[in-house]
């Protein structure tokens, strides 16, 4: 396949109707997930969609997050002080991943793989951030870019 035939996992997802129904699902169970929901229980009536912006452009996805929302350094500054451990960083994984099968993301190995890698790698970078109290990231710091990784997808049959 030509390298620029290959879709981004944003496409490949089904756009963003389907990262915002991602996230309406998983916030529904971390609010009702007794070990989340109190880290949770101040998020602004914005942060679902916020969320769901900042992980479609990560994938590929148009520009939202950080054209009119935030950016890489605010959201970094917003996981700053809140001591998250290594039980809250698991549980979210494991949400989002039900999340993601209740909603029928594609199931295929390759789309999998750099979906989980991603979660894997920005939750473990949440939980550090959230041990420091400052920012000492740059201001204009890009946002993360997220591909097919080692799989060099898509799947093909
Ligand atoms: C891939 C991993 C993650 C991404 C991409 C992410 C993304 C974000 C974003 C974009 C915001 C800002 C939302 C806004 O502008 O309103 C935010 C805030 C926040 N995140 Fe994360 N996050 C991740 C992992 C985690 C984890 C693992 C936890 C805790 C278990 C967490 C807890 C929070 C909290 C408590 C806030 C602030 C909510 C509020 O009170 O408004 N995040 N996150």
């Amino acid at each position: 396949m030509a390298e620029k035939n290959i879709p981004t996992l944003y496409d490949w997802a089904g756009g963003m109707p389907v990262f915002e129904k991602l996230m309406v699902v998983f916030y529904r169970k971390v609010l009702s997930d007794e070990l989340l929901a109190p880290v949770f229980k101040h998020m602004s009536p914005e942060h679902q969609l916020h969320v769901a912006h900042f992980i479609a452009e990560v994938f590929g996805g148009p520009q939202i997050y950080s054209s009119s929302e935030g950016s890489h350094f605010k959201m970094i500054q917003k996981h700053l002080g809140r001591h998250l451990t290594e039980q809250h960083r698991k549980r979210w994984v494991q949400l989002l991943i039900e999340s993601a099968d209740e909603l029928e993301l594609p199931e295929d190995p390759e789309f999998r793989s750099a979906f989980v890698a991603y979660i894997e790698w920005g939750t473990r970078i949440a939980v550090l951030n959230s041990r420091e109290t400052e920012n000492n990231e740059d201001v204009d710091v890009p946002m993360p870019k997220w591909g097919w990784g080692e799989t060099k997808g898509p799947f093909i049959p």
